[in-house]
């Protein structure tokens, strides 16, 4: 009966406990309190139930401690079996949070917490602003003693969908013919940025930094007959199939570059692909023909069997030979582009509200947040309001490729757009509202969309989490199933003491083997280039790179949550993050590292993969002695091998680690059990002198000649074996 009563006074203390820690530190000291509590009979009932029952007489033993720490619950805990007559309702909702939950029951938060301890979930991992799944919110009002009411007003509270959409396709009266957008594509080197270069009469190709393409997003081009064709400056398909990826389709017919010396190779058939993924003809412009080894007629041929079929061989594609070095036929090629567009009968409705696509977003200096935007429908002007993503612009300007100011951008014209709030993403839709007021109203209808999203991932990370923790616990029951509890005590005593270094070295590996990163960068071309530099890594094997995001535009609360979520790491090229964004990811723990220089941001990410390693030990010498003489000494029954020494270098110290070298190899490593000057027992033995010493490896036989090396360990900083190449 005493040892009962023992156990309800810790029953009691504990409660007490409960009810005193609110932060979360004192959570974990709370979840320490049940392990520490959990080898008391009355808490490993709860948590294993049902295998002890083979236990009878501890099973009763057991029971009877239930029955009476049960009516003495009953009696001093009433706020846990409040009423039997009126239980009091809390009014919850699905997604609510901890914290939530506690004010709706009238309760400090603890006590959620506390009713949620010995359950499946890890307590450890909520936060006050955690989302309880639907279980759990039970759980935790049936352990409370309360009735459960789900809300009408938080389930009901359906937000009006304020986002702003496309038009309905317009009247056919009021279309009018548009020019062609063409992107163009094929193989690396094939000549796609001399093309457009050519074409443009720039020098793009010129100031390529690196090999990698730069773009600043569209151009017209325009012929003699007054025709018109605009120009994607995203050569690659790469940059094509993520604009569809967003959803965006601009493009309306696809030039294919290939080169005659190369024909067709792995990118060409992949620029195919998307092209007849997306449902965009084909122009095929078979460029170096300037080149003695130039076989148009064989990338013809080889096309054939990607069902590209050119006239020559009575299909529809035209093929024009080409020089984009010399400039040669490009005419050609682009009155190819024209008569296709012309069959493809292109038109829009140069009327009403504006609907286009944003092409490229870059921060400016001077201006802002720009974007290069295609115009599909509408005609836009200054002083238009306008969303994409989830900015909004009231147009303060408007310039072309040139950089010329235009008061007005038609159907298929690319056009900078500056007067943007945030910067939008390359894919964002561009919408013209009514007013401000409507702009806003559509941004915060986005954000709250995007955060109802968020919550559902939540959720969902939560319940993964739950069956996680579900199943490793039905694994450990199963391992105690049969044992009794005081076996069960011992056993995991034992597994404690085993484990308990071991699960920390385990978490500590575990935590620093994947570096989770979100990358975001000014402009598109700038992410590409980081992510083609991330294509490099090859190091893997000692820490995994997890891209998780990547994006164009200033850090956004988004890449936070991200961040958090993946416990990952944020790097900005270019970008800046607000005051507000930074104390979000300070609050949330998450670094945030800003660069301008590209390898910068790469040396930055190498030193976090460092950091990531475990330590190398370096061994580093104190003292060199030579073996002069070797006797043994007599302790007892036992021979115990001495070598005569002559301290050459250094010192040796007594307490450091030892090992001993004979021809160049070490033939053994520990420490001493004695070191003496004469007959003086010393701890250091400086160079010139001479000393006794004694091993703690008896059977080692030294020899003279051996040399004595007194060392000690030194951790040292790793460094990946990641080279970027440069
Ligand atoms: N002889 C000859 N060389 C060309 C022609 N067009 C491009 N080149 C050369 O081919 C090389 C690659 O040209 P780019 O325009 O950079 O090729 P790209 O397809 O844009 O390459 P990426 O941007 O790496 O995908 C350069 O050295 C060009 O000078 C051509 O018509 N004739």
């Amino acid at each position: 009966m005493n040892q009962k009563l023992l156990k309800l006074e810790n029953l009691i203390q504990f409660h007490t406990v409960c009810r005193q820690l609110h932060s979360l530190g004192q959570r974990r000291m709370l979840a320490q309190w049940r392990h520490g509590f959990s080898s008391y009979p009355v808490w490993t009932t709860q948590l294993y139930a049902r295998p002890w029952q083979t236990d009878m007489l501890i099973g009763t033993g057991l029971s009877q401690c239930r029955l009476l720490v049960t009516k003495k619950e009953k009696k001093s805990w009433k706020f846990q079996l409040p009423a039997t007559k009126s239980k009091k309702e809390v009014e919850v909702w699905i997604g609510i949070t901890v914290e939530e939950l506690a004010r709706a029951m009238k309760k400090d938060i603890d006590c959620v917490y506390e009713a949620l301890l010995n359950t499946a979930i890890d307590i450890d991992s909520l936060e006050a602003d955690s989302r309880l799944d639907e279980v759990w919110i039970k759980e935790v009002i049936k352990k409370s003693g309360m009735k459960l009411k789900w809300s009408k007003l938080k389930q009901d509270k359906v937000k009006e969908n304020k986002d702003a959409i496309r038009r309905p396709p317009a009247d056919p009266a009021l279309l009018t013919p548009r020019s062609p957008v063409v992107t163009i594509m094929g193989h690396v080197d094939h000549g796609k940025t001399t093309l457009l270069d050519k074409l443009r009469k720039t020098q793009v190709a010129a100031m390529e930094a690196g090999g990698i393409t730069q773009h600043i997003g569209a151009f017209l081009v325009s012929l003699p007959s007054g025709e018109k064709i605009t120009f994607l400056d995203t050569p690659g398909h790469a940059a094509f199939s993520a604009m569809r990826a967003r959803g965006a389709q601009v493009t309306d017919i696809v030039v294919l570059v290939v080169a005659a010396d190369d024909g067709v190779m792995k990118q060409t058939v992949e620029s195919i692909q998307h092209a007849k993924d997306a449902q965009v003809p084909i122009v095929l412009a078979i460029n170096k023909c300037d080149k003695p080894d130039a076989d148009p007629e064989k990338v013809k041929k080889e096309l054939l069997a990607y069902d590209v079929v050119c006239e020559d061989y009575g299909g529809d594609v035209q093929a024009v030979h080409v020089s984009a070095l010399m400039g040669d036929n490009l005419m050609a090629l682009a009155e190819a582009t024209i008569a296709l567009a012309e069959m493809l009968e292109l038109k829009a409705d140069p009327t009403g509200p504006v609907e286009g696509t944003v092409i490229e977003s870059f921060t400016d200096k001077g201006r802002g947040p720009v974007t290069t935007a295609i115009i599909q429908r509408g005609t836009l002007r200054k002083g238009s309001i306008l969303v994409a993503g989830k900015s909004w612009a009231k147009v303060r300007a408007m310039f072309d490729e040139h950089g010329k100011t235009i008061s007005e951008a038609y159907p298929s014209m690319p056009v900078g757009i500056i007067g943007w709030r945030d910067l939008p993403s390359a894919g964002d839709e561009i919408l013209e509202v009514e007013s401000e007021p409507r702009a806003r109203e559509v941004i915060d209808w986005r954000k709250f969309e995007q955060e109802l999203e968020k919550n559902k991932d939540d959720l969902k990370i939560i319940e993964e989490k739950r069956k996680e923790h579900q199943e490793a616990h039905q694994k450990a029951r199963e391992q105690y199933g049969t044992l009794n509890w005081k076996e069960r005590s011992f056993k995991k005593y034992l597994e404690r003491k085993e484990q308990r270094p071991l699960k920390a070295k385990k978490k500590a590996e575990g935590d620093s083997n994947v570096l989770p990163i979100i990358i975001k960068g000014d402009v598109d071309g700038s992410v590409e280039a980081i992510l083609n530099i991330m294509d490099t890594y090859d190091a893997s094997h000692e820490c995994e790179l997890e891209l998780v995001h990547f994006g164009v535009g200033d850090i956004s609360e988004n890449d936070v949550n991200f961040a958090e979520t993946f416990d990952g790491i944020i790097y900005g090229f270019n970008v800046n993050a607000s005051n507000v964004i930074q104390q979000s990811a300070a609050r949330k723990r998450v670094k945030i590292k800003l660069h301008k220089i590209i390898y910068r941001l790469i040396e930055d990410l190498q030193e976090e993969l460092s950091s990531r390693l475990p330590c190398l030990v370096e061994e580093q010498p104190i003292g060199e002695a030579s073996i002069l003489a070797t006797f043994s000494v007599t302790e007892g029954k036992k021979k115990i091998p001495v070598a005569g020494c002559r301290v050459q270098k250094g010192q040796l110290e007594r307490q450091k680690k030892f090992k001993l070298i004979r021809n160049g190899h070490v033939i053994w490593k520990g420490s001493l059990t004695s070191l003496k000057h004469h007959k003086d027992d010393v701890s250091v033995i400086k160079t010139g002198m001479d000393c006794g010493l004694s091993l703690d490896e008896e059977k080692v036989e030294f020899k003279v000649g051996d040399e004595i090396v007194c060392y000690e360990e030194k951790e040292i900083l790793a460094k990946t074996s990641w080279d970027p190449g440069f």
